[in-house]
Formats: structure tokens, sequence, C-alpha cells
């Protein structure tokens, strides 16, 4: 059985990991231009100064794309290259080439998926409190309707945000990412708000523009499942999906927070200082979303955990989302377990725990449309005789796509899946320690893109519709 014709076979990337170019054509400075450059915050001091120069080389990299028979290109665009000031004035050169790089995608038929915030947030914002400030969520707003008006002619796939729960997580309890604060739960859970507000008022926006397009968030999905049959542990389970997915989920898909969570938050002084208006506002567009993007690496396995976490000290080792941590609040910890099988950071490879997941979320949210919007394998490629031989990475994404053609015969309304990543980029805090992409980059020969084995080996898949899968 073939996927079904209107399957968008697909890969991704985001703006400040491919871009480069972080000063030109009028850009804006953003949070990551100065969080990356602080001594410490990255694996020997990388950043998105050159990253692979996508900003010059993009006819060169969708040209590959198009040769590899890609379907469509999941880009992110950079808030900073449109208005630099985060508000403000346009920047026509910043508008130029996102046209340009849509302009690209269309000439070989590639549909274009653009994403509004993949993490890097004009400083501006950010230092006048980013997220936890409703200025941040105005101003998003606006970002979105200017990139509506001038792409939404050609661009009909849009998603909001990219993995809410790294950004503010990271952020705000972790430390790890801008603005790089530690342990405080009342900016995590103002900051959550105000994205899922931000994200309602431009679906809002988006739909009387009546563009006809689609719009919708990408979230992280990371199924909790339990250690064992013991209660304190099936407790433990729940608890992790109600913070690290319903949180996430209910107020887009249902316009309300889950109460298990709101409940706790007002016992611990936690909850985020929101208005009628602003709830109201969640609550109003809930049904206009089109559809949820995934980003699927691993499940958790989780058990209850029984030590005082207060003011835990972070590091970049701790924000790896690799398993032994507790959770911020100390209820339960995830868990490496002998018959789990795992990549070399420790994430666990679990096609099984991505279909459960499917059925556990269509039970909350009913018959919605998904996209798997990242999946992939990071892995120290191996050179052989000079060749890329990626084959982990071939059967990484073999056996999840295998997982998504059962689910959608199973009545999972899965869309599309968009490989992470189309080419080998910049991560955020590993540099180039790990690469994603179906192209190398040459870092010792001028960012030279080279072909790997996956890359035949997508292009006969998207070719064949994954019949033989
Ligand atoms: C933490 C990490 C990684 O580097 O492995 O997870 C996988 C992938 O997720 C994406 O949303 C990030 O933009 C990209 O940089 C990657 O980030």
């Amino acid at each position: 059985m073939k996927f079904p014709h209107d399957f968008l076979f697909g890969a991704a990337s985001a703006s400040y990991q491919v871009e480069g170019a972080w000063n030109e054509d009028g850009k804006g400075k953003t949070n990551w231009d100065v969080f990356s450059k602080i001594p410490g915050k990255t694996h020997e001091g990388t950043n998105g100064d050159v990253a692979i120069d996508h900003y010059h080389r993009y006819k060169e990299d969708i040209k590959l794309m198009a040769e590899m028979g890609l379907e469509s290109y999941r880009f992110s665009i950079s808030w900073a290259r449109i208005l630099p000031a985060g508000d403000g004035e346009v920047n026509e050169k910043g508008l130029e080439f996102y046209n340009n790089v849509i302009n690209e995608c269309l000439k070989y038929g590639i549909v274009p998926f653009a994403t509004l915030y993949h993490w890097d947030l004009p400083l501006v914002l950010e230092e006048d409190g980013g997220w936890t400030n409703k200025r941040t969520a105005e101003a998003f707003v606006k970002y979105a309707e200017i990139c509506f008006r001038a792409f939404g002619d050609r661009v009909k796939h849009w998603i909001t945000f990219n993995e809410t729960v790294m950004f503010c997580g990271l952020g705000y309890l972790k430390g790890a990412h801008p603005p790089g604060i530690q342990n405080d739960e009342k900016k995590y859970f103002q900051a959550t708000h105000y994205v899922f507000y931000a994200h309602a008022k431009a679906v809002e926006a988006y739909k009387e523009l009546k563009s006809y397009g689609e719009i919708g968030i990408t979230h992280v999905f990371l199924p909790a499942y339990s250690v064992d049959d013991k209660q304190e542990n099936v407790v433990a389970a729940r608890h992790a999906n109600e913070y690290e997915t319903f949180w996430y989920y209910d107020p887009i898909l249902k316009g309300e927070y889950p109460s298990y969570v709101v409940e706790q938050l007002k016992q611990k002084g936690w909850t985020p200082s929101w208005t009628e208006e602003e709830l109201g506002t969640l609550k109003r567009n809930a049904g206009k979303n089109d559809f949820i993007g995934l980003n699927y690496y691993q499940p958790i396995r989780v058990e209850k955990y029984h030590e005082a976490v207060s003011s835990m000290e972070h590091s970049r080792e701790t924000s790896t989302l690799a398993p032994g941590n507790p959770s911020f609040d100390g209820f339960y910890r995830t868990v490496k377990m002998e018959d789990k099988t795992y990549t070399k950071w420790g994430w666990e490879i679990s096609p099984q725990g991505f279909l459960d997941g499917l059925h556990m979320l269509k039970e909350r949210y009913g018959d919605l449309k998904m996209y798997v919007t990242e999946n992939g394998l990071g892995d120290e490629d191996p050179i052989i005789d000079g060749e890329v031989v990626d084959v982990p990475r071939i059967k990484y994404i073999e056996e999840h796509l295998k997982v998504i053609k059962r689910a959608i015969k199973e009545g999972i309304h899965l869309k599309g899946y968009y490989a992470w990543s189309v080419i080998d980029l910049l991560s955020w805090l590993n540099g180039y320690k790990k690469q994603y992409g179906f192209i190398y980059v040459d870092h010792q020969d001028h960012l030279n893109r080279k072909k790997k084995l996956s890359f035949h080996w997508y292009k006969h898949i998207i070719e064949t519709r994954g019949e033989e899968l």
C-alpha cells in the first residue's frame, strides 16, 4: 500500500540554524545572536553568524531538494529580518529574501510550509521581557499579519510557533536558552500563556484575511509512559502528560487549560496573570486551528521521584532531554530502561511509542488533522571512502514512516511528514556535533554540500510513495 496521494513528504530547517547573514540586509539583532556569544553557552562557542550560509546558497539548497523529489520544504522566517526592532518599520530586504525562497520552491513545485517563530526573537523584545511581556504577543500578531499579506498568496501552510515548551522551558526553567533564567516557574507559565494568546490572535487574523490556506502550531510530542504498573509511577506518567502535553495542546485545541495543572498552579502561586479577554480569545479561536504539528523524537519513561528539587542547578547536559533528570517540580524522573534502544545522546528510539501516543491524542482531541513537522536522527554520520553512509538515519526514518502508514490505516488523520532536517545545520547548543540532514555540509571545505546515502533513499521512498514500507 502506498501513502495517500495527498500525503506530503517533506523536510525542515529553521532560520537561525541555516541562514547565517546574521547582520546583513537590514536584519535586526536577535536574542540568539547575543546569547550564543556568551562564553560557555554553546559547544565550542558555535553560533549562527554564518551557520551553513543558506541566506546566500538557498538556490543551490532548494535545487538539491528538488533533485531529492522533496514535495514540501518547512522553513522558518526570521522575525528580525522582517521587523528589525520587533515591531515598527518593515525591512523590505527581509521580505525580498523570503519571497525569493518561496518563489524558488514553487519553481520546482515544492510546497512551502512556513514557521513564523522558531526561537529567534528580535533582541529589543527579549530585552523588554520577551514572552513574559504582553507587548511581545501583540508584536507577534502584527509580524504575522505582515507575513500573511506578503507571502499568503503563495504560502498556504502556516505554523505560528515551534516547540513552545522548549523555548519557554529552556528559557525560564533550565536557563540553557535565552533569556537564560533558571527555576522561575512563574515566568515560565506566564510566557507559555502569552505564546498561546499570540497564537490564537494570529489564527483569528489569518482567518479574517480569507487567504484560504491552513494554519496551526507545532508542539513537541513527548508522550510519557510509566516504567511499570506501580500506582505511584502510573500517577507520575499522568502528571508528566498533563504538564508536558495537555498544558500545551489543550489551550490551542480546546481553548482552555487542563484543570489538573490549573489547580496545582493556584496552590503553588504559579498561575499566570491572565485576563478574561485573553482566556476568551483562546476559547473563541480554538476551533479555527486547521492542524497540529507534532515534533516527535522519543517518548519518556517516568517514575515517581522522592527527593526535593528546590533550585536545581542546570547545565547544557541536563537540558538535552536525555533520561535520568527529575522534572522541574520534582514530581517524577525520566528513566533509561534496559530493554529500550537509545541514540548516542540518550534519546529513546520508539516508533511504537509514537503510535500509542497518536491514539492518546485522538482520544483526547478527536479526529484532528496532524503533520509530523519534525522527526529524525541526530548522529555522527560515518564517512566511508568519501561517502556519508548514514544507514542508522535511514533505519530510523524507515521505522517511523512504517508506523505512520499504520497509524493512517488505523484512522489517524496524518497528512505529512517533515524529516528533521533537510540539510546538516547548526544545533542551538551542540554546534555541529550531531547531524540530522539528508545533505552533508563540509565545514572543512567551504560549506560544500554533498548528498548522503539517505538522500538517495528518501528520493526513492518519495518516488514510490513508500509502497515498500
Ligand atoms: C535539541 C534539538 C537537537 O539539536 O537535537 O532537538 C531536535 C531538533 O529540534 C528542533 O526543533 C530544533 O530547532 C533543532 O535544533 C533540533 O534541536
